[in-house]
């Protein structure tokens, strides 16, 4: 078996306002993430699959969507203030330009209109990546894991290759790990091999205990 990781860091900023403390506050981290890929074997040229072949759409699609962006849960209070859809709000906004027939009610918040205006990159869990709540480092690493079988299939038309684990660090001290625990990789010829002689040892074996059965019945004593 053997594996090859690539690494990539971004920097983005996030909240986790369900968790309290310190990180319900708005920061920022440098993350880091290392994405392994795992086969039975080389294929001809030496390699499991060409470094820049994986390195181009993950790291395209990290920058475009993740680097200097805000990661938020859709749950995050701060949602509201950033409806960028021009959805009404019922924010009672400080400078909120007030929607006709509609007391109260604001179709596009001053904070809203400044993001957009401005071309910030927002990335929400749970709307942007509906299998995750929030930006937490787990939730990153099983959002970039996600996105690493795509990835893997774009970068090579190997069928035994297979992403086995995606690591990511928000600092030096703290990360998490996504393992994949059901590859189902495609076997390779010396794995296809052991296991046809594991098999053929297996039979041979029991045509030798039955054997060994039959031959004491004959003359009946019991078989070593
Ligand atoms: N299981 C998780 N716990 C926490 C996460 C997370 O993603 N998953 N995230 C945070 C915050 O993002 C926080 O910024 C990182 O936490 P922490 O390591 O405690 O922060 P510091 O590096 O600043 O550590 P200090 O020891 O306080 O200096 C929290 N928990």
């Amino acid at each position: 078996m053997f594996t090859q990781t690539i690494n990539h860091t971004w920097h983005a900023a996030h909240s986790l306002p369900h968790l309290g403390g310190k990180c319900s506050s708005l920061h920022g981290h440098t993350w880091r993430v290392s994405i392994t890929i795992a086969a039975p074997s080389l294929s001809a040229d030496g390699i499991l699959v060409d470094f820049a072949a994986l390195k181009k759409p993950m790291t395209t699609w990290i920058d475009n969507n993740l680097d200097h962006a805000l990661m938020l849960g859709a749950g995050d209070n701060l949602i509201p203030l950033l409806d960028l859809d021009g959805a009404p709000s019922t924010a009672p906004l400080l400078g909120g330009k007030e929607v006709d027939g509609a007391p109260g009610a604001y179709a596009f918040t001053p904070l809203a209109a400044a993001f957009a205006e401005r071309g910030q990159r927002l990335f929400v869990f749970g709307r942007d990546f509906p299998d995750v709540a929030w930006p937490t480092v787990e939730g990153v690493a099983q959002l970039l894991a996600h996105k690493a079988h795509g990835w893997l299939t774009e970068a090579s038309s190997r069928a035994d290759v297979y992403v086995a684990s995606v690591t990511v660090h928000e600092t030096d001290r703290s990360s998490a790990t996504w393992h994949n625990t059901d590859p189902h990789p495609a076997p390779g010829y010396a794995d296809m091999a052991l296991l046809l002689a594991n098999q053929t040892e297996r039979v041979i074996t029991a045509v030798d205990a039955h054997l060994d059965q039959e031959y004491a019945a004959l003359i009946g004593s019991t078989p070593k």
